[in-house]
Parts: C-alpha cells; structure tokens; sequence
C-alpha cells in the first residue's frame, strides 16, 4: 500500500535550488485568495506528522519549514485571516474560508525558535525551495486519527525510501538546538556558539 504522504514528496523529493529568492504563497480559495510574500528561502523543511500542522486534504502530513519573521509579509487580503488556536505557542494564520495556513508565528519571546516564522511552500506555485529532509512527529499521525497503529512501519519505509529519516520529535540538529538554549538559560551551558 501507498500512502498519501503529501502531494509535495509522494512521487520523489524534488531538490531545490540554490540562490533561489523566495516566493508568493497563496491560499486555496478560487479567488481573493490570501497571498504572503516570503523573501528567502526556507530553512528546515520538513514532513510533519503533528497534529497541529496544517495538511493538505488526505495527507498524512504537513511539509513545513522556517524563515526570519522579517522575510514574510502579508500582501494581498489579510482580512481572510484567523490564528486557529490561541494558545498554541505557534499562533498559526489560516484562511477563514479555504482552511490554509498561511503562516505561523511564535510571539512569545522566551522561546528557542522565537524570530522564526513556520511556513508551507506547498501554498507557492513556484520551484526552487529548499527540499524537506527529515520527517517529524511520525508517531503522531496515529494520534491524529489520519493512521492505524499497525500503518507505521510501512508509513516509516516510505518516508526513508525518499531518503527523509524518521522521528517522533524533531531532528538531532533541532532538538539540540532547543537542549542548548534551555542549558544557556538554566546556566548549565556556558559556551558561547
Ligand atoms: N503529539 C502532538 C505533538 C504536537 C507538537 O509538539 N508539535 C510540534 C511540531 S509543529 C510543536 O512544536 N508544536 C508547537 C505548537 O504547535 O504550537 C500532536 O501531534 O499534536
Ligand atoms: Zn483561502
Ligand atoms: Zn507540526
């Protein structure tokens, strides 16, 4: 069986480009569409099985990355815009209408990913993006109903037959990065770097 990973990587990973200088997302309405302009390329890209990331219809998971809050800007039909849960620490923009998540924000400043913006290039018409290469919070689709137990070795092969290792949190790199700011913050760390 074949699953319907994310219509972006279920018929390969498509690598991205280097130089490439960002692009329009645009929301899934057929028309007013919201539009977000992101300067830059995307970094950390990822699948994400979470239950809070948005996914495109029948897809098992989100492919999600991050730019510098400053790289993208709402342009066109703002007013469209809702934060689907509040008290999520990534306050998450959606079309009211279509159910896209335009963008995903962390206001809280006390957090090891504050400055960074979550965003979907799935929403981009354009190529060039720099390609997803692991996948994240596996386990959850089972907790998003999207996945039976019994799935997840077959799902898990899939993933690493495209070449994106899988996790159930984040990756060693970002998981890391997390552990080293609670350490700066707890004082146990005390290298600079
Ligand atoms: N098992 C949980 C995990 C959710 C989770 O921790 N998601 C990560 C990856 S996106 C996160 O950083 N969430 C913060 C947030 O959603 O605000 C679920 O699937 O809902
Ligand atoms: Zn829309
Ligand atoms: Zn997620």
């Amino acid at each position: 069986m074949t699953f319907n990973l994310n219509p972006l990587i279920n018929h390969g990973v498509r690598k991205g480009q280097a130089g490439f200088q960002g692009s329009t997302l645009k929301c899934l309405c057929p028309h007013d569409k919201v539009e977000v302009q992101v300067k830059g390329n995307v970094a950390h890209n990822h699948a994400c099985g979470c239950t809070k990331c948005w996914k495109p219809e029948g897809a098992l998971f989100s492919i999600v990355g991050v730019v510098p809050r400053d790289n993208d800007a709402v342009t066109a039909h703002a007013d469209k815009l809702h934060v689907v849960d509040e008290k999520a620490t990534i306050r998450r923009h959606a079309c009211r209408e279509c159910g896209a998540y335009m963008f995903g924000r962390i206001e809280t400043h006390d957090h090891p990913f504050y400055g960074l913006d979550f965003i979907h290039v799935g929403l981009s018409d354009d190529q060039g993006w720099e390609e997803p290469r692991f996948a994240a919070f596996v386990s959850s689709v089972i907790e998003g109903g999207l996945a039976a137990p019994d799935d997840m070795g077959a799902i898990r092969k899939q993933l690493q037959a495209l070449g994106l290792p899988t996790y159930d949190c984040l990756n060693p790199p970002l998981m890391d990065a997390i552990a080293t700011w609670q350490a700066r913050k707890k004082g146990t760390l005390k290298t600079e770097g």
